[in-house]
């Protein structure tokens, strides 16, 4: 079968983009790490889907899939591309869209043809809610090379840990982040694993963010990681509520108005193809 896809970006962070509004496509685990796999397939760090929605109150519902095939319940970059795509493919005329995760329901906001702007939600910092198999905290310790590593976690509808580092080199050390994103990855207290995110407090108006991401690992930028790592240097005290967070692939500014996390960034389209499944 013969499939029509756009493969867009984030700052980096990179998506193949699937319009299934007919329900037609049966995506497998297969199909979906052979499309993700950058030498025997397309590439990607996420796989997103159009889908209706169920919930009598969205346009869409957006589906996410990481590139091992695991389904995942937010993705921030990837909503401004989603969203980006159903105005190139002409499925929304709207500059304004609300779209159904399997966790929430967020809004965005078409600023120009290459920025969007996400309301992507307030953090829930609930254990039961992450999850996190521990009591509530506002951080949490583990032991790595005999070193103690504080970290916290929250939800925007997808897990997330943040760690505070002391030095930004550690963002380029990738076989330190690796070493220690897998670990709490495969760590019992996160039963459905986490998005890992190493945060260097530049000051109270910049963040520098690397992000070892659930299903993907190192990526690029991570929009979910990028307002969860805000929410909690904010409620830190650590930076000012609208905040720039520069990540490897680039920077979004992430803005906790009381409506939720405001996330802006770019969203780019880079080319349309079509590729046996
Ligand atoms: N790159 C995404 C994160 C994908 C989350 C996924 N890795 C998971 O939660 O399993 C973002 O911009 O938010």
């Amino acid at each position: 079968m013969k499939i029509k896809f756009s493969k867009m970006h984030g700052l980096g962070n990179d998506f193949i983009i699937l319009n299934n509004i007919d329900l037609s496509l049966e995506l497998t685990t297969e199909i979906i790490q052979k499309l993700s796999d950058r030498k025997f397939g397309i590439g990607c760090d996420q796989l997103l889907v159009v889908e209706p929605a169920s919930d009598g109150q969205s346009d869409f519902f957006y589906r996410i899939y990481n590139s091992d095939g695991s389904e995942a319940g937010q993705c921030g970059n990837g909503a401004r591309c989603f969203i980006s795509f159903l105005h190139l493919q002409g499925l929304s005329n709207k500059s304004k869209v609300k779209l159904q995760t399997n966790t929430r329901v967020i809004d965005g906001q078409i600023i120009n043809p290459s920025v969007v702007e996400v309301n992507m939600g307030n953090p829930d910092f609930k254990p039961e809610n992450i999850p996190l198999n521990l009591f509530e905290a506002s951080n949490y310790e583990f032991k790595f090379d005999n070193q103690l590593i504080q970290f916290t976690a929250a939800s925007m509808g997808n897990p997330h840990a943040v760690i505070r580092i002391a030095t930004p080199e550690i963002l380029v050390d990738n076989e330190y982040l690796t070493k220690i994103g897998s670990m709490l990855q495969q760590s019992p207290i996160f039963p459905e694993s986490v998005n890992v995110n190493f945060m260097f407090v530049e000051n109270e108006g910049q963040l520098r963010l690397c992000t070892y991401e659930r299903g993907s690992g190192l990526t690029l930028a991570c929009g979910s990681g990028a307002c969860a790592t805000a929410a909690v240097a904010v409620r830190d005290g650590l930076v000012r509520q609208k905040v720039k967070v520069i990540m490897p692939g680039g920077e979004l500014e992430i803005n906790w108005t009381d409506a939720g996390l405001l996330m802006t960034g770019e969203a780019i389209h880079v080319f349309d193809g079509e590729i046996e499944i």
